[in-house]
């Protein structure tokens, strides 16, 4: 039999939308913006799966200057503990420095208290007479929620204060403060309280490629992508992993054709409509489920080397100075219009 060899590169899908930024992204940034000073920490989530594409350079304008510390959530999903995970782990490091970064798995009580630890250092260092005020920010769905409550319960033993769900935006508003650490009188400590907010989606994605991560790692509607063409580009993703067929074999053989593998699943597990046609949108949003649960392959949607992040912020540069020649075009052709009716 000829040996499989899995596709190299996945096409562009030019008809993708690349922008997800709502309203309540935009009310709940400029909402923080106003309460920086009144802020002593950030603590930016963002997505294991994704340490690139979850870049939001909203964030990086608008958090500039203040202490950060950056905590990559849902690890378990990511990382296997392997001597390559520690290694990535280590080159993120060095891309955030000086800034201090975290891993984490909410479920992990050792995980959860490495965050708790530098939160109750950072609020012995700084001694605020009014207690520590620390922001979680970061992409919709990241699971800034899940690790307040995390937080709360292994810091103060109290009951959740934040919903959560599988689907982005169930925070839509900044709340209170809620408490994570008790005043130390032995430290000399006041209280820990951090402010959770709405994620903040990228105001404009620079590729479908990156458009699909996202989608895929739910910081945008399951609504928005075609089931699908998401699963497509997981069925990329999957291939790519060493045996990465392992994760579908009870289906079907190694494969390319995203058709044949729902086809074979639908058939299977009785996923079929009407008079029998496989319903492949049914199949295609169970495995991407799957894997969100980390049923299929624990590994990462972007490439973690020592330069990517020098790399991804040139992109950005490059992006950004193209939108801007697009925006000023516009205008020019507006201006024109305008002076053609006044005439
Ligand atoms: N496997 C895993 N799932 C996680 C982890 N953290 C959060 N989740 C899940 O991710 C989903 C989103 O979590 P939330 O805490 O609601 O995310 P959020 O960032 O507050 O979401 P928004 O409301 O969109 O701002 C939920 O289904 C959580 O159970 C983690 O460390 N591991």
């Amino acid at each position: 039999m000829a040996k499989f060899i899995p596709r190299a590169v996945f096409p562009a899908q030019l008809s993708l939308p690349r922008s997800y930024f709502l309203g309540h992204h935009a009310s709940g940034l400029s909402k923080m913006k106003t309460m920086l000073s009144s802020i002593d920490l950030i603590i930016e989530c963002r997505d294991y799966r994704v340490p690139l594409t979850s870049r939001n350079p909203l964030f990086e304008q608008s958090l500039a200057g203040l202490e950060r510390l950056v905590v990559y959530t849902k690890r378990d999903l990511g990382s296997k503990d392997r001597p390559s995970d520690r290694s990535r782990e280590e080159i993120i490091r060095r891309w955030h420095a000086p800034h201090h970064t975290l891993f984490t798995n909410h479920k992990s009580k050792r995980d959860v208290k490495s965050v708790l630890n530098f939160a109750k250092d950072y609020a012995a260092q700084s001694q605020s007479l009014l207690g520590t005020r620390i922001l979680v920010v970061g992409m919709p769905n990241v699971g800034k929620s899940s690790l307040l409550n995390a937080l709360r319960a292994e810091g103060v033993h109290r009951p959740k204060a934040a919903f959560t769900g599988a689907q982005p935006g169930i925070t839509r508003k900044i709340a209170s403060g809620v408490k994570i650490v008790d005043r130390d009188e032995e430290r000399g400590t006041e209280g820990v309280y951090l402010v959770d907010t709405p994620g903040v989606f990228i105001p404009f994605v620079p590729d479908s490629e990156s458009m699909m991560k996202l989608a895929l790692v739910g910081s945008v509607k399951d609504t928005i992508i075609t089931p699908v063409t998401l699963c497509d580009y997981l069925l990329f993703h999957i291939n790519k992993q060493p045996q990465g067929q392992r994760f579908y074999d009870e289906y079907c053989g190694p494969t390319n054709d995203i058709v044949d593998l729902l086809d074979a699943v639908c058939k299977k597990t009785g996923r079929l409509g009407k008079g029998g046609i496989p319903d492949l949108d049914a199949a295609a949003l169970w495995i991407i489920q799957r894997w969100r649960q980390g049923n299929v392959g624990t590994f990462l949607l972007d490439e973690v080397e020592e330069d990517s992040l020098a790399k991804k912020m040139n992109e950005e540069v490059a992006v950004s100075l193209s939108q801007a020649k697009k925006q000023r075009k516009q205008e020019h052709v507006a201006r024109g219009k305008a002076k053609h009716t006044a005439a």
